[in-house]
């Protein structure tokens, strides 16, 4: 098979999750709720490179208010779907320090991505460090940091799709997707 057709097949088994419906209604939903908590603040709205990069796409036009816009690339699942030692690839090029900054990320899933960022964020200096993820993948045990802001709520399954991959695969797609589980 080629590198194609196992991509179609993947994307043909896979179960759709949430549709772009729904992911535009929440990310309505999440637009408004940080506008009402940080129009005030000029916060640092920061990237998390390269999962967010259409979260952040979407959410950042439903910001109505003045901010800055920047990125870091940390990875910690690379193209499998298992997560290992995060890997820092950049940090943000801008200033932090005594900002409140903005995080934006596609999936809270074991929470050791964004709870090292956060800390790193926090050890340059940021005032304050608020969450926004997309989406959070419901795991029923306890999570090293908690976001601010969810968009919609995941079942335990690998998903992809809304800028997260399936091995290197799919970010794509507008719509989110689980895994055929084997
Ligand atoms: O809560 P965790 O279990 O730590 O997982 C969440 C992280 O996993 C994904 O990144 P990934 O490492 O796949 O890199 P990518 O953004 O380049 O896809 C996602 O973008 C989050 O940053
Ligand atoms: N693409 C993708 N990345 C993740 N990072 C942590 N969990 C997931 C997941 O379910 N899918």
């Amino acid at each position: 098979m080629t590198e194609i057709d196992k991509a179609w097949t993947m994307f043909r088994s896979a179960e759709l999750v949430y549709d772009q419906a729904a992911i535009e209604q929440a990310l309505d939903r999440l637009g408004a709720q940080i506008s009402a908590r940080l129009a005030d603040s000029f916060p640092v709205a920061l990237c998390v490179m390269g999962g967010a990069v259409v979260f952040a796409g979407q959410l950042l036009p439903r910001l109505a208010f003045p901010l800055q816009f920047d990125y870091l690339h940390a990875t910690r699942y690379r193209d499998g779907t298992r997560g290992g030692e995060i890997e820092w690839c950049a940090l943000p090029r801008g200033e932090v320090d005594g900002r409140v900054v903005l995080l934006m990320d596609d999936i809270l899933d074991e929470g050791y991505t964004l709870a090292a960022v956060k800390a790193k964020l926090l050890e340059l200096g940021a005032a304050r460090v608020e969450v926004a993820v997309l989406a959070e993948k419901e795991l029923g045990r306890a999570k090293p940091i908690e976001a601010d802001y969810v968009g919609l709520m995941l079942p335990d399954r690998y998903v992809f799709g809304m800028g997260m991959d399936a091995y290197g695969l799919w970010r794509n797609l507008p719509a989110i997707y689980a895994l055929k589980e084997d």
